[in-house]
């Protein structure tokens, strides 16, 4: 249990080293002359330099901590505190880098099961202390920075340890987890009952089931499993004045629902401490397979058209022509001349790559599906390129994150970025934030890339995602990200979308905020929160708590 405790200071997603990551040296030569990313890089500094200041926990408070959850399980070593320094955005990375300051808890305290949790917070209520609840730490939002607020000092709750599987009911579909449960061991508990969450993000290899639940994820087969939001039965929360136990059954109308506030309070109500969730069984059949439509318009609506008439596959993902040139370009397997030409030859100009993933109970239910599907996408006369391209996407569906590492290290700004808008308003709003994108990331001689695809179709919209590729700013590497970030964010509020479809709020939205749910609905939240935690110990600076105005 806790020898699985992650140390280590995170300036990388994976703790093996860059050069095992995917990116051949091809990949790589393109890249430079794509983008005009050159050869010399900034040296980043070592872990080892990094400043980290003397621990601000005061001895009484630590030793209230220690009696809550054993003297072994309060951390306030260098080596813990750095590894919960922060999340996993490019921001965070440069930081641990060595560019701009980070973020560090005085210390990291680990508490064994609910009633801890419940003891922990009202211990540092008493003593004045912040608390960051932490579960895998791959916010790329902010969420879990170490930030003090007012307080003089700031934990941060490692839920590591609350990592049991407490029930499961075959009958109900239903399991019961405690909250800080990764995703693997989750899926791999599961399976020993021959069931699954289907739950899978980018940072399924990380992220917890409480982390999850609080920032509304949604996975790569959320067309077929749902949002995580949807498969929450129940939540147990413990907050600064009590627990809070909600929900429980398949559907109420007893009042508003309270348990749709706990999901997406990213820590400022209470701390998620169980989640009752619905399960499925596990498919006995995975089909994925790749098509190419002609330009980004066709794409989406062909898209659409599948979402609308209730045909979209459980994996649905339309990549823009900048995204599927890079991935051909990127992944090695394809010859990509002769595929172009070949695309060429069947009439595609623009190429768009639409990946469908089936997941299902029976090679029948498959080809019923495949088929309606498939009628549906036929006037938009997409080129299959069989199963081939549909495995190569599934082989490498959590890789963006080891890439991304490698990326980090030959001298590219590389981050993402999400939201979601009606069907009518998508197309403007993918240029808006394209063209924000591109305008402010560039530096002298460069030529940023700005990918997008549809990965979350709905009946009424869809979410887009956007990935930067551009030869980074020796001067002012974070500077140049933020200014991006900001430009994208006015595009989208400007734009009716979403601030976040599903990386949530935390520090980095929080400004925009207001924006999407108005002054009414900030102060709403805020009272909620100063019900449920009247001296403000949790999560300070996140959400809605003393966000700073829009830039
Ligand atoms: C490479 C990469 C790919 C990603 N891909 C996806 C994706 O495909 N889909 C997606 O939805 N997200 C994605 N994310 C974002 C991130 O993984 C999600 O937001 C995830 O839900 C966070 O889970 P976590 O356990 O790591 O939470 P953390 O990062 O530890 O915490 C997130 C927030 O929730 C709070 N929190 C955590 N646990 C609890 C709890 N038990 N009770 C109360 N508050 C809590 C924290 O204080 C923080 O504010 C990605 C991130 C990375 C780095």
């Amino acid at each position: 249990m806790t020898q699985r405790i992650d140390h280590t200071l995170r300036g990388s997603w994976t703790s093996a080293p860059a050069s095992e990551a995917h990116l051949p040296p091809h990949a790589l030569r393109w890249l430079r002359a794509r983008t005009g990313l050159g050869a010399a890089i900034t040296p980043e500094a070592p872990g080892s330099v990094l400043a980290v200041s003397d621990s601000r926990l005061a001895p009484d408070a630590r030793t209230a901590l220690a009696e809550v959850v054993g003297d072994a399980q309060v951390l306030v070593d260098r080596e813990a505190r750095l590894g919960r320094a922060g999340g996993l955005s490019y921001v965070d990375l440069m930081r641990r880098r060595g560019a701009g300051e980070l973020a560090i808890p005085d210390a990291v305290v680990l508490p064994a099961d609910p009633e801890q949790v419940q003891r922990v917070l009202e211990t540092c209520v008493e003593h004045d202390v912040a608390v960051v609840p932490f579960g895998g730490g791959t916010s790329v939002v902010g969420g879990v920075n170490a930030l003090r607020g007012t307080k003089s000092a700031v934990i941060a709750l490692d839920l590591v340890r609350l990592d049991q599987l407490v029930s499961v009911d075959p009958v109900s579909r239903t399991a019961v987890f405690r909250a800080g449960v990764r995703a693997p061991d989750a899926e791999r508990l599961l399976a020993a009952h021959g069931v699954t969450l289907g739950h899978f993000p980018q940072s399924f290899e990380r992220a917890t089931l409480g982390g999850f639940a609080v920032t509304r994820s949604s996975g790569q087969a959320s067309a077929g499993y749902g949002r995580f939001e949807e498969m929450v039965v129940g939540v147990r929360m413990a907050t600064p004045q009590g627990e809070m136990r909600l929900g429980g059954v398949p559907a109420s109308a007893a009042g508003p629902d309270l348990k749709r506030l706990v999901i997406g309070s990213e820590g400022l109500f209470g701390v998620v401490t169980e989640l009752t969730l619905r399960v499925r069984p596990v498919p006995r059949v995975k089909h994925y397979e790749g098509f190419v439509l002609d330009g980004w318009e066709r794409g989406a609506d062909a898209v659409r058209a599948l979402a609308q008439s209730r045909t979209l596959a459980d994996i649905t993902r339309l990549s823009d022509v900048d995204e599927t040139e890079v991935s051909f370009e990127l992944s090695g397997g394809w010859k990509v001349k002769g595929l172009k030409a070949y695309l060429r030859a069947r009439g595609i100009s623009q190429p768009c790559m639409l990946i469908l993933g089936w997941e299902v109970g029976s090679p029948r239910e498959l080809a019923t599906r495949r088929a309606a599907a498939l009628h549906k996408l036929r006037r938009f006369r997409p080129v299959g390129l069989g199963r081939a391209l549909g495995e190569t996407w599934r082989k490498g569906r959590f890789g963006g994150p080891r890439q991304r590492d490698v990326l980090l290290d030959v001298g590219v700004c590389v981050e993402t970025l999400e939201t979601a808008a009606t069907w009518s308003n998508l197309t403007a709003l993918r240029t808006a934030v394209k063209g924000a994108l591109v305008d402010s990331l560039g530096t002298a001689g460069s030529r940023p890339v700005v990918m997008c695809h549809i990965s979350h179709a709905y009946e009424t919209g869809a979410s887009l995602y956007f990935t930067t590729l551009a030869p980074r700013s020796a001067e002012d590497p974070l500077g140049q990200w933020q200014r991006a970030k900001v430009a994208a964010c006015e595009a989208i509020v400007g734009h009716s979308g979403t601030i976040s479809h599903h990386h949530a709020v935390g520090v980095d939205h929080a400004p925009w905020l207001g924006a999407e749910i108005g002054d009414l609905g900030l102060e709403v939240l805020r009272a909620v929160k100063q019900r449920l935690d009247p001296t403000g110990v949790l999560n300070p600076g996140k959400l809605v708590g003393d966000a700073e105005p829009r830039p």
